[in-house]
């Protein structure tokens, strides 16, 4: 069962449909078919008299090939024999069926479904594992707005206002996430849902990697929590801590589509609003360079509880787990940690810095190592200032690069590992890493 399957959302109202069987799982299709309004001949030796209720014609006896003339849509829910013929004679009619025990012969399968504010999201697995389309469900129920239906509204009225302006389709979306985030900003303002009792977020550290290196408080909160958002990075074995949890992943990585900032604060929200424990899980520490102040002020904003659980951050354990010490008596006495993401934010900070006054230590910049080697130099750094870079610290595939300034923006990288994260160290401490013992390249290279 790996064909493609194209998701379509079907009109029956008033349509004719053959519902085979009458038993347990011909009363939940029945049921499902009414809603859709679709008009139901059933035919069964035997059925219940829900099934007979839901239906405009009943005939009780056994299914015939004839039975499906006429009919829109087939759904055989008898025994698997039966359904069998069912599939069979409906394909030879080019009538699409369902058959609610043969994956392999039906031609449309019925979806996990979640209705809400007019909204319908439908999740299958195209007969591979229902139980898991169930649960998938579950996790949509968990974090769909339970105001829906205004979003709706605002989104249908704004959809008449622009084609009568006829504003062009590819720029309406961008417009849409505006009107809505105005939507929101406006109720919240209003101040009307206070927080549930329970309602609880713990803004966590996940430290490099390794989940050894979590802390014991940040292991409590994920046992504890209902929800767990988590960013790109952060290690599956990590998760596997939260085994109550449903856990979404809200990353952000260069170049990709992500959740947007604004989007996950308001997923916090609501879901401690709705009674959960939510732990949002990020990277290395919450509060360097991860954005957890932004997360933390939403949440006093919104009125919600919340915790800090503060996390090794990588710009110390990155380079100490290749053995370089950030401090180093007589080497340096501080260190400075900036990011590379943004030339205009750490370009005035790599200026501000006396040559080799401290370590440097630069969080996301490997991309931009060659800028930032070429503006440290510029700034009077001695071209023999020891460098390293070094990747997935902490992790299986970790990678160390030791050199200097000079040769730091040529400095050759295993192209395949260039989707770990990576931290630069600038500095005399970066020399100790050629020194320091290898206990994890000993120990098999973990
Ligand atoms: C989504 C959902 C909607 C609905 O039923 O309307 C649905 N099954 C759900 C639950 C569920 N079904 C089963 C279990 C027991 C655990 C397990 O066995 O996994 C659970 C779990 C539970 O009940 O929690 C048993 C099962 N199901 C099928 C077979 C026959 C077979 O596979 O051969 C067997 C016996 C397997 C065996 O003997 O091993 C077949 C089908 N079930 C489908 C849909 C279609 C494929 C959809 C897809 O793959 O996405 C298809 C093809 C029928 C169709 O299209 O009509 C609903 C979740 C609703 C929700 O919670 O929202
Ligand atoms: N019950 C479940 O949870 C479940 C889950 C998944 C799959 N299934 C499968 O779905 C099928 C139906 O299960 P069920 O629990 O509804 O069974 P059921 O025994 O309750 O119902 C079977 C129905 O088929 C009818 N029937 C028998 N011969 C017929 C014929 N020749 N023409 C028309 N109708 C005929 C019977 O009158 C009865 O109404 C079975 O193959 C079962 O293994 C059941």
């Amino acid at each position: 069962m790996s064909e493609p399957l194209l998701p379509l959302f079907v009109k029956l109202s008033g349509r004719d449909v053959l519902l085979v069987g009458g038993g347990a799982m011909a009363t939940v299709r029945a049921r499902q078919l009414a809603e859709a309004g679709a008009r139901i001949t059933v035919v069964a030796p035997e059925l219940r008299d829900e099934v007979a209720a839901l239906a405009a014609v009943v005939h009780r006896r056994g299914f015939a090939p004839a039975d499906l003339d006429g009919a829109w849509l087939a759904v055989a829910a008898a025994t698997p024999d039966v359904n069998r013929a069912v599939a069979e004679a409906a394909e030879a009619r080019r009538i699409l069926v369902n058959a609610v025990d043969d994956p392999d012969h039906a031609t449309v399968y019925t979806a996990g479904v979640v209705r809400r504010g007019g909204a319908t999201v439908a999740v299958s697995t195209g007969g591979k594992a229902p139980a898991l389309a169930g649960l998938l469900r579950e996790a949509l129920e968990a974090v769909l707005p339970d105001d829906l239906s205004a979003w709706m509204d605002a989104a249908e009225a704004a959809r008449a206002e622009w084609k009568r302006a006829r504003v062009p389709m590819a720029t309406r979306r961008p417009l849409l996430l505006e009107r809505l985030n105005a939507l929101y900003a406006g109720g919240r303002g209003a101040a009307a849902t206070p927080p549930l009792p329970g309602g609880f977020v713990s803004l966590v550290g996940a430290g490099p990697g390794d989940p050894g290196l979590l802390t014991r408080r940040a292991a409590e909160r994920l046992g504890q929590a209902d929800v767990v958002l988590y960013d790109a990075l952060v290690d599956p074995a990590a998760l596997a801590l939260a085994p109550r949890a449903h856990c979404f992943h809200v990353g952000k990585r260069a170049g990709r589509p992500s959740v947007s900032q604004r989007a996950i604060e308001r997923l916090l929200v609501r879901a401690a609003r709705r009674g959960q424990r939510v732990v949002r899980l990020k990277c290395g520490d919450p509060f360097v360079l991860g954005r957890g102040g932004e997360e933390a002020l939403a949440l006093a904003e919104a009125g919600v509880p919340f915790e800090i659980v503060p996390g090794v951050t990588s710009a110390i354990a990155a380079p100490a787990l290749a053995g370089i010490p950030v401090t180093h008596r007589g080497l340096a006495a501080g260190f400075a940690v900036v990011s590379g993401h943004a030339e205009g934010t750490y370009g005035p900070l790599l200026d501000a810095i006396a040559p080799a006054a401290l370590t440097l230590v630069v969080l996301m910049g490997v991309g931009a190592r060659a800028g930032i080697a070429a503006r440290l130099r510029a700034r009077g750094w001695d071209p023999a200032t020891p460098a390293a870079v070094l990747l997935g610290a902490s992790s299986v595939e970790a990678f160390t690069w030791t050199g200097t300034l000079a040769e730091l923006a040529t400095a050759p990288l295993p192209g395949d590992r260039a989707h770990l994260p990576g931290t630069l160290v600038v500095g005399a401490v970066a020399a100790l890493a050629a020194v320091r013992e290898r206990p994890r390249a000993a120990a098999g290279d973990r």
